[in-house]
């Protein structure tokens, strides 16, 4: 928590929504709009001044109905938004598309998260590793064990067998700050640096909770977070805001993703006003 302190800072009395960062959610191909729903509800809920989603399902809603404050756009206008930060891959899918978006997405000079299907592109092409390994801007990976697998080219087993070496051997191969997720998820910098995270609990182990924490990484780096400090935090935020859900009786059996942003919110609320 120590390396967290200096970056918990209250909201500035004349604080505006330019002054909160543009968050920006890459993904929702077509059966997988819910993706980028919660990764986009998630980030605007951990303080993204706006948060803007590309999705690629031609017959996406053009509104979140159950979030309105979210801006719904095609990819090409999202990557020309004023972004400050950048996820890609929650429902992006494996299509020709989304890796021509990718490959897009990875040339802008902007802190950028690639989670889901933007790491199984990743996996897929050799070209868009040097692309990544190009970057000027901070890279981040979130794998859970079997996206970590296919980009480490072995079995999801021998990810879980070592998940230190596993996450760290990420982190040096991309040159980007890595969490491998799961009981225990490790966050590793390409420095060779490495932490193990010990919130969270097996009510996590439902769908769509993953892209729930890419919406709380973006938000973060879009505020200004450097992406160590980003990661570790919104790692950590994820699972408090689990333990408390299921403290409340909400779980672990039927938690649901969506449920953990508001207790998020309230936790990290509760980090800044006792500055740690
Ligand atoms: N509401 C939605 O639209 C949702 C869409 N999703 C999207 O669905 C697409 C496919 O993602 P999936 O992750 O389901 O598919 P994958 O095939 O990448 O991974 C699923 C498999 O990974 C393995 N795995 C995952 N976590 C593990 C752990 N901790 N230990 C051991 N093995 C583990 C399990 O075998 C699991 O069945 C992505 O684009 C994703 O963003 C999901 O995020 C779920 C919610
Ligand atoms: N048993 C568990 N204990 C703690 N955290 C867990 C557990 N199972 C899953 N998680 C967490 O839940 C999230 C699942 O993410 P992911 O596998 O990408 O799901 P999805 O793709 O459905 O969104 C990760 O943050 C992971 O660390």
């Amino acid at each position: 928590m120590d390396l967290l302190l200096d970056h918990l800072r209250p909201r500035a009395r004349n604080s505006h929504k330019g002054s909160n960062g543009g968050a920006g959610i890459l993904g929702g191909a077509a059966s997988m709009v819910g993706a980028a729903f919660l990764a986009g509800r998630a980030a605007l809920r951990l303080g993204s001044g706006r948060v803007y989603l590309g999705l690629l399902d031609g017959q996406a809603p053009a509104i979140d109905p159950l979030q309105p404050e979210l801006m719904l756009r095609q990819p090409e206008s999202l990557l020309a938004a004023p972004l400050t930060a950048l996820a890609c891959g929650p429902g992006m899918g494996s299509g020709d598309d989304a890796r021509e978006w990718l490959r897009r997405a990875c040339s802008l000079p902007l802190p950028l998260l690639l989670d889901a299907d933007a790491l199984n592109l990743l996996a897929g092409e050799s070209g868009l590793r040097q692309e990544v390994l190009a970057r000027a801007a901070p890279t981040l990976l979130s794998p859970h064990p079997s996206e970590a697998a296919r980009l480490l080219d072995c079995s999801t087993a021998c990810v879980q067998d070592d998940r230190p070496r596993a996450a760290r051997e990420l982190a040096a191969r991309y040159g980007a700050v890595t969490v491998l997720k799961g009981c225990g998820s490790i966050v590793a910098a390409p420095g060779g640096e490495w932490f193990v995270n010990t919130s969270g609990n097996p009510g996590l182990a439902t769908a769509g909770t993953g892209d729930v924490l890419s919406g709380f990484i973006v938000a973060l780096l879009a505020q200004g977070w450097p992406a160590l400090e980003a990661m570790l935090a919104a790692v950590h935020l994820h699972g408090v805001a689990a333990d408390e859900r299921v403290a409340a009786g909400s779980g672990p059996i039927g938690l649901t993703a969506g449920e953990i942003i508001d207790s998020a919110r309230a936790a990290f609320n509760r980090w800044v006003a006792r500055g740690r």
